[in-house]
């Protein structure tokens, strides 16, 4: 086992919170966590050591902290070197962490997460007394992006609840720990098909879908019916499918548009989530090249999710 690098974040700004965490999934990694840092400033330097120009004496009142986890074989210059290009109000520091740790800190921090009335997410070490109408996914939450706990997972999640009916055929594309597909599953879809481009993402779907059905949590999520494979967004798939479920970043979702249209009939919808408010134009202008109408747009915090339906062309 490989010890952790522990990479704490500080910002003035909370705003800037979620787009980061998104970055730092990006970079694999293993573990994400906040913090609300009291802040108690008797001299006059703010949190990064410069002088303030209103001198204060009282605390001030909290900061967020992201505090994320990496293997020690990660190339952590490149990353903070990335986080600060984009973002340079972050105050970075890291040390390293024994694995016993980090694995301590982990479990605490996952809980279960109650992503709607009906769809639990619950950590693999975790006790869940589920009343009957409860929809149970256990995940072993250390394995890739998918615990539940992102708002764009959320807002996929909600959309799926939604449209999705007994029997539809699914396709969840940047599946990631495979939590879509199971979701899709679990509500009743006949067949889920799981794609990542990344192959450990690939990998930790199918470590979970073992969890699923070894703790035989959910008789409707079982291998015969959910496919996951390394692919680029949906190259090559030729079915027709009900629901295409995407929640990946707007630049790389638009490369999909043209491919969804075909493989969705007339009635049949696609969500797409991992957008944030800002960058929904750019969505919504790109969705007019193609046979679709605007179904809902939710939004949470700075996300937002649409859901589109296929029309005639
Ligand atoms: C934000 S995560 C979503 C995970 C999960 N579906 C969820 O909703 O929590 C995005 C995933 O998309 C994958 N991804 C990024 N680009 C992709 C592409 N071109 N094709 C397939 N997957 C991609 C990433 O590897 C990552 O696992």
């Amino acid at each position: 086992m490989w010890n952790k690098i522990e990479v704490s974040l500080l910002t003035e700004d909370p705003l800037v919170i979620e787009n980061v965490t998104y970055l730092l999934t990006e970079y694999q990694a293993l573990g994400i966590e906040y913090e609300e840092i009291d802040q108690y400033l008797d001299n006059d330097l703010n949190l990064f050591g410069e002088i303030r120009e209103e001198p204060v004496s009282k605390p001030i009142s909290q900061s967020p902290m992201i505090r994320a986890y990496f293997d020690d074989q990660v190339d952590l210059n490149q990353i903070i070197e990335q986080i600060h290009s984009s973002y340079p109000q972050f105050k970075v520091e890291y040390q390293t962490v024994q694995e016993e740790d980090w694995q301590r800190n982990w479990m605490k921090y996952y809980q279960v997460e109650h992503l709607s009335r009906f769809i639990k997410i619950v950590p693999l070490w975790k006790d869940y007394a589920a009343s009957p109408e409860e929809i149970v996914i256990k995940l072993d939450p250390g394995l890739a992006f998918g615990t539940g706990n992102h708002q764009t997972t959320r807002l996929s999640a909600l959309a799926l609840e939604l449209v999705l009916r007994k029997g539809d055929r699914v396709l969840d594309l940047g599946t990631g720990s495979g939590i879509l597909s199971f979701i899709a599953g679990a509500l009743g879809a006949s067949q889920v098909w799981g794609f990542d481009l990344d192959p450990q993402a690939v990998h930790a779907a199918q470590e979970n879908l073992k969890i699923q059905e070894n703790q035989a949590l959910n008789r409707l999520i079982h291998e015969n019916k959910l496919d996951f494979k390394v692919n680029d967004l949906m190259h090559g798939f030729e079915d027709q499918v009900d629901i295409i479920v995407a929640n990946i970043l707007p630049h790389i979702l638009v490369n999909m548009l043209a491919d969804a249209e075909k493989r969705l009939a007339i009635g049949k919808y696609l969500i797409l989530s991992g957008i944030l408010v800002d960058k929904g134009q750019e969505i919504e202008e790109a969705m007019e090249a193609y046979a679709f109408s605007l179904s809902h747009r939710f939004v949470t915090g700075q996300w937002l999710c649409y859901i589109y339906q296929r029309i005639e062309d």
